[in-house]
């Protein structure tokens, strides 16, 4: 095992224009998540993670983890080859923050030795009898279904492989990351590893970057909640080797979201009818509300191409038309939250859905639409209509972000008892 140096100025080294958060698949995110932090360069004041000093986690700990081993800066490597039922997963970050992702309930769960049956029943890790991986014109590969599928069944359901403390980026020169990451990749197991490197693909010519391409083009931000005030600044990033087949579209049929802040699972959310085989699987990459522009200069930013999904071809004056229905759907949205303004709760919800139905978002983003038409219902003391609404974003959310999320938990909460819930009679002051 390797020692941490200590901290210091000449140690925390910024990467200067290098858009520290840009590549990391984010479509649940605000788009603030997309945009280099202000201190991505020139950063002296150095990372706001330095006061975590290292407090390492003891060498062979319980539960399989091991380390640490390279360290760079601040930043350590960590391995648990038999997590997840020997599936593994590596960890960069400083030995405290570590320590304390090791240590979260689910972590925990899946480095006992039970995890194997676990898994089989939540069919996490499992391949899909139903989505095949194939060569897509003008995207690579892709993930493409060998059969109907309907809406609300789950298409893949992964741990990540690599959890990555994401100022990593910001503080350490490209050598000392490239350097971590090697290492990290090194102690996976070897299938686990084999899959890792097989999201180069065929076609790429193989460069000493590699390893960093690889994080940079297919990594999802974890929601990663730790215990403690200490750990408000940490994010981290994960990746997935099975989930980086998803191409990219911003009208997508499939929908994404982190159970436990960690495993990644996609659902199916095509309407009215089935995703059908022969159908290319898709998530959305960047915010799917952003105007036509801004979603293909990010898609061009951050991933070296341009959308050419439905939405994004349309003609020019289809497309701004397009943009008009975005704008506005924010603005009804605002219009519509309690307590926010006198308005006709019926038409503003009717002009709302609409917009939704015309923008293809119904499918995939529709639990936002129908909760706030809920909410909005419910701030009139309009309690059938609310149950309407928040029934519909009950179903909405579930496929979209899964039966834990805060969205499913509310609605559920106005259900059972539309008077006792917040938003009741809110805008009837
Ligand atoms: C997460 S990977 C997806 C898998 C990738 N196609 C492959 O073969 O490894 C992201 C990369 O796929 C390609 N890609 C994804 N969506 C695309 C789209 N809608 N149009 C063109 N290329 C796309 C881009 O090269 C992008 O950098």
């Amino acid at each position: 095992t390797t020692s941490i140096p200590d901290i210091t100025a000449e140690n925390v080294i910024t990467q200067a224009n290098l858009c520290l958060s840009s590549p990391i698949l984010a479509a649940q995110y605000s788009s603030s998540v997309w945009q280099c932090p202000s201190n991505a360069a020139g950063n002296t004041n150095s990372s706001t993670l330095l006061h975590y000093k290292a407090e390492l986690p003891e060498e062979e700990t319980s539960g399989g983890w091991t380390g640490p081993h390279t360290c760079e800066g601040m930043y350590c490597v960590y391995s648990n080859a038999d997590f997840a039922a020997g599936r593994g997963v590596a960890i960069i970050s400083d030995g405290q923050t570590a320590n304390a992702i090791a240590n979260l309930p689910v972590l925990v769960e899946l480095s006992s030795s039970s995890a194997g049956p676990l898994l089989q029943a939540a069919r996490i890790n499992v391949q899909s009898p139903k989505v095949d991986t194939q060569d897509i014109p003008g995207k690579g590969r892709g993930l493409v279904a060998n059969q109907s599928i309907h809406r609300g069944e789950q298409l893949l359901a992964y741990t990540p492989a690599l959890i990555i403390h994401r100022a990593f980026v910001d503080d350490l020169s490209k050598d000392a990351q490239l350097r971590l990451l090697q290492d990290a990749v090194s102690r996976l197991p070897t299938t686990t590893r084999d899959r890792f490197w097989q999201q180069l693909g065929h076609t790429h010519e193989t460069g000493d970057d590699d390893i960093l391409d690889i994080v940079m083009n297919n990594s999802f931000n974890l929601p990663i909640e730790l215990p403690g005030d200490g750990y408000q600044a940490a994010s981290f990033i994960g990746n997935f080797p099975e989930v980086s087949m998803y191409n990219h579209d911003c009208r997508p049929n499939a929908a994404f979201h982190l159970e436990g802040g960690l495993i990644h699972r996609t659902y199916a959310v095509q309407k009215p009818m089935h995703i059908q085989a022969g159908q290319e699987l898709s998530i959305s990459y960047v915010d799917s509300f952003r105007v036509r522009d801004v979603r293909r200069a990010r898609t061009h930013r951050n991933w070296g191409f341009e959308c050419t999904c439905a939405q994004c071809m349309l003609p020019e004056t289809l497309a701004n038309a397009s943009d008009h229905r975005l704008w506005r759907i924010h603005e009804v949205e605002t219009t519509l939250w309690p307590g926010e303004a006198r308005v006709d709760r019926l038409d503003a919800v009717e002009l709302l859905l609409s917009l939704y139905e015309q923008e293809h978002l119904l499918q995939s983003h529709g639990s936002p639409a129908y909760r706030i038409s809920a909410l909005s219902f419910n701030s009139s003391g309009r309690k059938e209509m609310a149950i309407k609404y928040a029934l519909l974003a009950l179903e909405a959310g579930i496929v979209e972000g899964g039966a834990q999320s805060a969205a499913v938990q509310e609605m559920l909460s106005l259900l059972d008892q539309p008077e006792a819930h917040w938003s009741w009679q809110r805008s009837m002051a």
